[in-house]
């Protein structure tokens, strides 16, 4: 059974189209990274997982449950750093006991839990102090914590290391490496190291694009260097571009790879060319265009 079902999901909010029929199966223990371009959808697929919003049509189930069903919710945990989850004039502590004890810990057991949970996170040191006083990435580091409290098998993330200085940035990636296996992780980002962490990466732009059975050749065009890419076939375009061609299967093989160019390296374009079954013609249909990079 996957951790996550997104079985022809469709959510519109008002005349916008927001998810249109995404299907997409998450096998449990893996990280499965969301990209695409601003107002994609990503944010609202993970609200979706979380029993947050209900699909206009299409079903979610997590574990065999309907996303909305309270068995579900309590496998679930979801973090999105725009909402704020943890209260500022008590201390990091005691908010996770509070938290834990709503999920129906014992005192005893919500110390445990919190106190391990803060240490893995590298805030062992700054348990008893007050959440005020804590910085952005302190702040997201505990707001995972939260999270995590009531031990869900499924942990949501939106963009969690946005606006974070570098090293606590390093601990919450090290820390969500460490969840592999563990627990199932949906990850949505812009980011290329949290990008690299995915054992999938699922481009999104209202429908899944690099999932479809359909989808063959990809062509992406990409601005700066990429030396290193001999698996791929590269060619350079002038005014440093170069398309790189690969199939489909590949394509996650070379999103994680473009990652590792850590900005250098910037996405212009994608071209997915379908391969269409009548006749064995083959057709090539632009199903996404992008000047704007989302690397
Ligand atoms: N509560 C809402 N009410 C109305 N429209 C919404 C709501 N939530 C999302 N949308 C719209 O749905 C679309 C998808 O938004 P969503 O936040 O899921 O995108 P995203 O991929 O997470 O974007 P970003 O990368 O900028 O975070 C956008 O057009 C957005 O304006």
């Amino acid at each position: 059974m996957s951790a996550v079902l997104f079985d022809h999901v469709t959510k519109r909010f008002g005349r916008i189209v927001a998810i249109e029929d995404v299907y997409l199966e998450v096998p449990e223990g893996k990280i499965v990274v969301l990209v695409g371009p601003n107002g994609a959808g990503k944010t609202t697929l993970l609200r979706l997982a979380a029993g947050i919003l209900v699909p206009d049509s299409g079903r979610i189930f997590i574990y065999g449950y309907e996303s909305t069903d309270i068995r579900a919710k309590r496998r679930i945990g979801l973090m999105t750093p725009m909402d704020r989850g943890v209260y500022w004039r008590i201390t990091a502590m005691d908010n996770l006991v509070f938290f834990g004890t709503l999920y129906g810990l014992s005192l005893r057991e919500a110390r445990v839990r919190a106190k391990k949970l803060l240490e893995e996170l590298g805030l062992g040191e700054r348990i008893n102090d007050w959440v005020a006083t804590y910085s952005t990435g302190m702040m997201r580091r505990l707001e995972i914590a939260r999270t995590l409290m009531h031990d869900p098998d499924v942990l949501l993330l939106d963009e969690p290391t946005s606006g974070i200085d570098i090293d606590a940035k390093h601990s919450i990636l090290n820390f969500i490496k460490g969840l592999r296996g563990r627990k199932t992780v949906i990850l949505a980002s812009h980011d290329p190291q949290e990008i690299e962490l995915a054992d999938m990466v699922i481009y999104i732009n209202r429908r899944i694009l690099n999932e479809a059975p359909a989808l063959k050749i990809v062509k992406v065009l990409v601005k700066g260097s990429v030396d290193g890419l001999s698996e791929f076939s590269v060619e350079g375009v002038g005014n440093d571009e170069y398309v790189i061609v690969t199939t489909i299967d590949r394509f996650n093989e070379l999103m994680s790879k473009l990652a590792m160019y850590n900005g250098r390296v910037r996405v212009m374009d994608i071209d997915v060319e379908v391969a269409v079954a009548e006749g064995n013609a083959r057709r090539v249909e632009r199903v996404m265009r992008r000047r704007e990079g989302w690397l």
